[in-house]
């Protein structure tokens, strides 16, 4: 196998015949599928030892996808029939891993890619992960909205006595009985912890510090996401953020008067605009009605036993919960390129932001959930099997099924002086090893 002499040791080099997709949750699922239906093989790098680690290990025990199951599915499979209306996570689960299994996707596990850098020299992406250095003439980025969790600094929070967890390693409730948990934010995930914890006996505190959209799940019987997306087919964006806010209204009530101020912009507006998704409410709002769930404004600070908040009340808490949101790491490991902002989300607006320069695609990063994320699939997949056939034709038909080197799967060889079964030409400027043009 060729080999590469790095600073801190020997990095393996494999070069990839198909696209590299980072990441094996949904969308890199979604993507390495669609490719398949083309014929077009690839392969996934994952950081963690599972598929959609997101779900499995970030999420917490009682969770149900808030939108209706029609609007999560990923391309070419349904949901069994027989799951509900609103499938449960581990539902979902369940689906994903049938999928990976349908389609005969086996990530490589424990591969966190550290850098990926177009190298112009030889016209590939360099993808480095902590052992191994990948090449291939295009690049998926498919690591998420959702990477990392926003850890925001609050001061005094290092003081405190208590746990101080982010929302997603919450898992149930059981674990606060009788206890007051401090909810920091009141997006789906800050409403969804409080309510959860309101289930188990616990007293959440949760933390609105500016303004939210909370919708009911459902109008009327129909869901509220459904009738959004209907109307969006006949009448513009803003029109039907009014309709939505309007049938709210009647249905909830006015939520200012809980202490959850609606902003300006209409809740879809503002979603598609800053990601900033409304809440569809499934039984947060009665609580915080009832008095079970206390809505504070802003923390001013964090003190040993509990916090002061802006409006000068001061209270205690047993524990408190980041529900602070996620974020993109992107800008961490993606070197050289322009197609993402600062924040790590492309800067090409929906339905555009798919498609980067030099064989760079990104898959997951619409703001618009699973259903954005497969459109993203379908396009990339389309985009890669039209330059694949050219490029088929012209490799060595020994280097297509069977490696030439010991690996795991069937598509991968290493670079190498003599067995190489690369797609481009060019001499891999780390080690010696030639790479052949197709
Ligand atoms: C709590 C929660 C609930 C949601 N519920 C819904 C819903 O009901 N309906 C809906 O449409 N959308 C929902 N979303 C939004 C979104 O659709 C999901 O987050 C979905 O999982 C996104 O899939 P993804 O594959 O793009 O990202 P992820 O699921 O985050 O998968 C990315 C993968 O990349 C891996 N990775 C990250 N960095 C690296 C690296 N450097 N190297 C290698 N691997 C890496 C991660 O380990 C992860 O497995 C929800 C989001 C959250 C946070
Ligand atoms: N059942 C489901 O399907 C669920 C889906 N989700 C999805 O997961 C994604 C992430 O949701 P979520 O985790 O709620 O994150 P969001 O980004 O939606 O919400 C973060 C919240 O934290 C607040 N916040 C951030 N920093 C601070 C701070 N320093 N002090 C006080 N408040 C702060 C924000 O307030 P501000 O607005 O003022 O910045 C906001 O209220 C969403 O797409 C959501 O729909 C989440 C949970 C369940
Ligand atoms: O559940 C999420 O986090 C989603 O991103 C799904 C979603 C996409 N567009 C929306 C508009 C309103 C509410 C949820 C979503």
């Amino acid at each position: 196998m060729g080999s590469c002499k790095e600073d801190d040791g020997q990095l393996k080099c494999v070069c990839v015949l198909g696209p590299i997709i980072v990441g094996a949750g949904p969308s890199g699922l979604a993507v390495a599928a669609c490719l398949s239906q083309h014929g077009v093989p690839c392969i996934l790098l994952e950081k963690t030892d599972c598929i959609a680690s997101l779900w499995q290990y970030r999420t917490y025990d009682r969770m149900m996808l808030h939108l209706p199951k029609q609007f999560c599915e990923l391309p070419l499979l349904g949901f069994p029939e027989e799951f509900p209306e609103y499938p449960s996570r581990q539902q979902f689960i369940s689906y994903i891993q049938s999928y990976a299994t349908k389609f005969s996707i086996k990530p490589r596990f424990q591969q966190t890619v550290k850098t990926a850098e177009f190298d112009r020299a030889c016209g590939l992406w360099r993808v480095r992960t902590q052992d191994t250095e990948y090449f291939s003439r295009w690049l998926i980025v498919a690591t998420g909205e959702n990477a990392e969790p926003v850890i925001p600094e609050i001061s005094g929070i290092d003081k405190f006595h208590g746990p101080v967890m982010h929302s997603s390693v919450y898992k149930s409730g059981a674990d606060f009985q009788n206890q007051k948990v401090l909810v920091v934010g009141c997006g789906n995930s800050g409403m969804e912890v409080s309510l959860d914890l309101v289930s188990h006996n616990a007293i959440p505190h949760m933390v609105v510090r500016s303004t939210v959209h909370v919708l009911p799940r459902e109008m009327l019987g129909l869901s509220t996401f459904g009738v959004a997306m209907g109307l969006l087919k006949w009448l513009p964006l803003r029109l039907v953020d009014k309709i939505l806010l309007l049938a709210a209204n009647v249905i909830i009530g006015n939520t200012d008067r809980l202490g959850l101020r609606r902003p300006k912009t209409g809740p879809i507006e503002l979603k598609n605009a800053t990601g900033k998704t409304p809440v569809l409410d499934v039984g947060a709002l009665s609580q915080i009605k009832a008095g079970k769930i206390k809505v504070m404004e802003g923390v001013r600070e964090i003190t040993r036993t509990g916090a002061r908040f802006v409006d000068g009340q001061e209270k205690e808490f047993d524990a408190i919960i980041l529900a602070t949101g996620y974020k993109s790491n992107v800008p961490c490991w993606l070197k050289s390129c322009d197609f993402f902002t600062e924040e790590g989300m492309p800067k090409t607006p929906f339905p555009n932001g798919w498609r980067g320069e030099n064989g760079m695609y990104s898959v997951g990063f619409t703001r618009r959930g699973i259903l954005g994320m497969s459109s993203d699939a379908v396009n990339i997949a389309r985009d890669i099997a039209a330059q694949w056939i050219h490029i088929k034709d012209l490799l060595p038909t020994r280097t297509i099924p069977t490696p030439t080197h010991k690996t795991s799967q069937p598509h991968i060889g290493s670079i190498s002086s003599c067995n190489c079964v690369s797609s481009c030409i060019g001499r891999c400027s780390r080690c010696t090893a030639v790479v052949s043009r197709g």
